[in-house]
């Protein structure tokens, strides 16, 4: 991926990091209000997501804020700065996820009704706060409304997988 500037430059685009705390995720901006995500590390690594909506801005040249809130009652804000290989991202966990983080780790889109009865059943405060920054070792444009992009659960090796089919195309 080049340097980009503007918002129509960052839709579409795909993104692999790792945060400070070890945290492996993987995010698609799909398009101007959509994003999938594969979670490969982490809390609640194994998770993954498809056509969450999001509000997607410019904050300024080269700078992205992405933001939503989940069936699950998370909230997350994620600032990305591509042109640097950095993003900041905030997320805040209902009790519930901190306390029992594997019912969130499955495809959530087949499992929305599980998620919504979960945030009713348990506690939501306080919240786990989980503020971190993040590198990005991974980056390319593969257009808008992709769903080949996020379509299969992360798995042990995945993400090598991918970086050497990467290599062996580029
Ligand atoms: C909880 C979802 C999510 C997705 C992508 C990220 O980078 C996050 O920090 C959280």
């Amino acid at each position: 991926m080049k340097d980009i500037k503007d918002l129509n430059e960052f839709l579409g685009a795909h993104f692999l990091y790792t945060y400070d705390n070890g945290w492996k995720y993987e995010f698609y901006v799909k398009n101007k209000n959509t994003v999938d995500y594969r979670i490969h590390t982490g809390m609640v690594g194994g998770r993954w997501v498809k056509d969450q909506k999001a509000d997607i801005v410019k904050i300024t040249d080269g700078v992205f804020k992405v933001c939503w809130t989940e069936p699950t009652g998370t909230d997350v804000s994620l600032d990305f700065v591509p042109n640097e290989n950095k993003l900041h991202g905030v997320i805040f966990f209902p009790k519930w996820v901190h306390e029992h983080p594997e019912i969130t780790v499955c495809f959530q889109n087949d499992f929305i009704d599980v998620m919504e009865a979960s945030r009713v059943k348990y506690e939501t405060y306080p919240k786990y706060v989980v503020p971190e920054f993040g590198k990005i070792f991974y980056k390319k444009n593969e257009g808008i409304n992709n769903e080949k992009v996020i379509s299969e659960a992360p798995y042990e090796g995945m993400i090598e997988k991918m970086m050497s089919q990467e290599l062996a195309f580029s």
